[in-house]
């Protein structure tokens, strides 16, 4: 079992509509960082507008961040929170070949999508909403059907744990990255992810509305963009779906 990280709150609520949404309603009420989780969630959100399929036993929270950094540094810290789960999913599993990290913020494992990372900003917080299928992956039809599939914790290494026990180890491991960031910057974050990033050095194919782009994935800059080597060259994009 981990140590609870010093200045950090903690919430485990039975049920909400989205801890997304349960952390807008608290965030100016509480006193510090504070990880909001919840056992089930009745409408949990994705990224870019989709929903996210959270059935009982799987891991969901929000870390509310106070901030009054601007929005390249805020969403920074989607690397940072990939880093922590990446760590917290080595941690309760005792594995760490199959997991990888998928530009901007999925953490893959044996291939498919066991956890999302959906970063919202409000005027003096940053939201980090978390969610990791540790006992139940949604099925293939409940997905984008071009979507890496998704699995869980569960059925790929057939370890059994519980959301509270993640959340020690998420919360654990999410402030000792934190404090890397906010003492060393984006640098040292930035070299742990690309060690860790899944396809770097083939080619991928990124969506931003209705453009796609195909390139080699070179590497992420200094901002966090996903830098491709297409036909017409180099570009780095700050925003798009990555399709393997
Ligand atoms: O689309 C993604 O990959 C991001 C998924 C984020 C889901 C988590 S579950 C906890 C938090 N509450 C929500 O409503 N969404 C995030």
């Amino acid at each position: 079992m981990s140590d609870w990280p010093a200045g950090y709150d903690r919430q485990v609520l039975a049920r909400v509509d989205s801890t997304m949404t349960e952390a807008a309603r608290q965030a100016t009420e509480l006193a510090g960082p504070t990880w909001i989780c919840a056992l089930r969630q009745s409408a949990a959100r994705g990224r870019r507008g989709r929903d996210w399929v959270n059935p009982e036993g799987n891991f969901a929270a929000t870390l509310v961040l106070p901030t009054s950094e601007p929005p390249e540094m805020r969403a920074l810290r989607s690397f940072v929170a990939a880093l922590a789960l990446f760590d917290a999913l080595v941690a309760v599993s005792g594995r760490v070949d199959g997991l990888s990290l998928k530009w901007p913020n999925d953490v893959l494992l044996a291939g498919g999508k066991v956890a999302g990372i959906l970063l919202d900003s409000l005027p003096d917080h940053l939201l980090i909403g978390i969610g990791v299928n540790l006992v139940q992956a949604p099925m293939a039809s409940e997905v984008e059907a071009s979507a890496v599939p998704p699995v869980s914790v569960l059925s790929v290494l057939g370890v059994e744990v519980g959301p509270d026990v993640f959340l020690d180890h998420l919360a654990a491991r999410y402030a000792e990255h934190e404090r890397s960031f906010v003492t060393l910057g984006f640098a040292p974050i930035r070299e742990a992810w690309l060690a860790r990033a899944a396809r770097m050095g083939e080619t991928v194919t990124a969506r931003m509305g209705t453009r796609e782009v195909q390139g080699r994935f070179d590497t992420i800059d200094a901002q966090g963009r996903i830098v491709l080597t297409t036909a017409q060259g180099r570009e780095a994009i700050a925003a798009a779906d990555i399709f393997f």
